[in-house]
């Protein structure tokens, strides 16, 4: 069996000190990482990290069990303590499950190793209850350890429940797979109850992290690493192996991404000496992909821009390492109302053989690693992104060249987002008399193993009509 390897007091407490303040102020959970308290070993604070993301993503489920479970909500700590023993509980089920498949007995307890199986899970299970009561004595008061004590163990039944089955209704898919309802209503209507289930396991699947590798020698690739099939140049290791990419990402020879991405990049259709305008480039992954992949001997010019942000930051920092020949610019201003100016400010041209808009989006394609994303999104947002989405396509179909290429790409899986902006777009003066939809591609994860992903490529008219 999988061994859950408890979390030393350190990283525990550390964990249930960062679910406390996600309680308290609802945090972005990237931001709220960053503030990690100091003094953990980089084990200590990954097995932090994991646990805080582990929480976050089942958090609808274990809240619910405990909204039924105590009349009156407890202060935050003693829930972050609940939540975190919770999901404890729901890895180690899972763990559980895991292993009697790997023996290929489902039922688990037939067999020596099924019974060694089940007697671990059963002390796995004691240990959790215990820890958490001896962790709520250390932090709490002797009433909330007490609490703690009797709401773990009514906690066991719930959190080891098998998943509901095939045909189970929204209500119960949103509760065990943790996922508002009304969302999860929409998939259903959109994608149908088989995929929607296998989206709803994807997000709630740990996901490996994805990096590619952007230098031709690949001795100094991480040992643990392994190569993603089908998509050259890209690679994966276990989560947790963070400090072993992290030089490499320093350096510049590794880059944080999901194949997902390449949709995106191969649409450009690049050729070499072209320029190439990427909009909403922060921070940068795609404005590196194109560069890094251009033919050779590459591509004339990058020009990136984005809004003025903290983001710029990191988009100028990997923009520096670009190799080659290739003039690489950075603009910072926002595209709906000034980039034309910003550009010829810049010196910079006022068309491009190719331009890339990566609106910004609901995320539903991502939520897998953006975990709360989830928790954030309201059904009345997907409105708000396709009237953003569709100005935007408006403000950049601007500075494409005649015969130029304008892709339009999310990381949203969801129809609103993706076929009806395009398709406004089209309906519109401007979008129909000068551009030919000529392609488009959509990445669902339950299909490609890969984060969501939407594209579209419009190619502009020599004339418009
Ligand atoms: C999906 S992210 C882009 C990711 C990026 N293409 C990459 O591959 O790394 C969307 C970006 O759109 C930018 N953005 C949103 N509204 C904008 C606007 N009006 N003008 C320029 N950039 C904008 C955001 O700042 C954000 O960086």
């Amino acid at each position: 069996m999988r061994n859950i390897t408890h979390l030393k007091k350190g990283a525990w407490e550390s964990a249930v000190h960062l679910l406390t303040r996600w309680l308290e102020q609802r945090e972005r959970v990237d931001t709220l990482l960053v503030a990690s308290p100091a003094g953990l070993t980089s084990v200590e604070r990954a097995r932090c990290q994991y646990s805080v993301y582990g929480v976050i993503r089942h958090f609808g489920r274990v809240q619910a069990a405990l909204d039924e479970l105590i009349a009156h909500s407890p202060r935050f700590p003693t829930r972050a303590i609940l939540l975190l023993a919770g999901y404890e509980l729901i890895e180690a089920a899972a763990a559980a499950s895991a292993s009697a498949q790997e023996m290929g007995d489902l039922q688990g307890r037939e067999t020596v190793q099924g019974r060694e199986t089940a007697a671990d899970f059963t002390g796995q299970v004691a240990k959790i209850v215990h820890h958490a009561v001896e962790q709520a004595k250390r932090l709490t008061s002797p009433a909330e350890a007490r609490l703690v004590n009797a709401v773990v163990r009514k906690l066991v039944p719930l959190m080891t429940a098998p998943p509901p089955p095939k045909l189970a209704g929204p209500e119960l898919l949103a509760r065990y797979f943790s996922h508002p309802e009304w969302l999860v209503r929409r998939w259903l209507f959109q994608f149908g109850a088989e995929s929607t289930r296998r989206l709803l396991e994807w997000n709630q699947s740990t996901a490996k992290l994805s990096f590619r590798w952007r230098i031709q020698n690949t001795d100094s690739l991480p040992e643990s690493s392994t190569p993603i099939s089908g998509a050259a140049g890209f690679y994966e290791i276990e989560s947790g192996h963070w400090a072993e990419l992290e030089p490499l990402l320093k350096s510049g020879a590794a880059y944080v991404q999901d194949p997902s991405t390449r949709l995106a990049v191969e649409a450009l259709e690049l050729a070499a000496g072209e320029r190439f305008l990427d909009l909403c480039a922060a921070p940068g992954g795609k404005s590196l992909l194109a560069a890094d992949t251009a033919p050779k001997p590459g591509l004339a010019r990058v020009v990136a821009l984005d809004l003025p942000s903290p983001r710029i930051a990191f988009l100028k920092e990997n923009l520096a390492t670009i190799q080659g020949e290739t003039q690489v610019a950075l603009v910072q201003a926002d595209l709906l109302t000034e980039a034309r100016a910003a550009l010829r400010e810049h010196g910079l041209p006022l068309d491009y053989d190719a331009v890339l808009l990566d609106a910004p989006c609901s995320n539903t394609g991502v939520m897998r690693r953006r975990i709360d994303a989830k928790w954030r999104l309201q059904e009345r947002d997907f409105r708000k992104h396709a009237q953003q989405q569709l100005s935007l396509l408006h403000a950049a179909a601007r500075f494409v060249a005649p015969g130029g290429r304008l892709v339009y790409s999310t990381c949203s899986i969801d129809a609103q987002e993706n076929e009806e902006v395009v398709r406004d777009f089209m309906q519109s003066r401007a979008g129909g008399s000068a551009f030919i939809l000529e392609h488009s591609a959509m990445s669902f994860p339950w299909e490609s193993g890969h984060d969501g992903a939407g594209v579209y490529r419009l190619r502009k008219r020599l004339t418009s009509y």
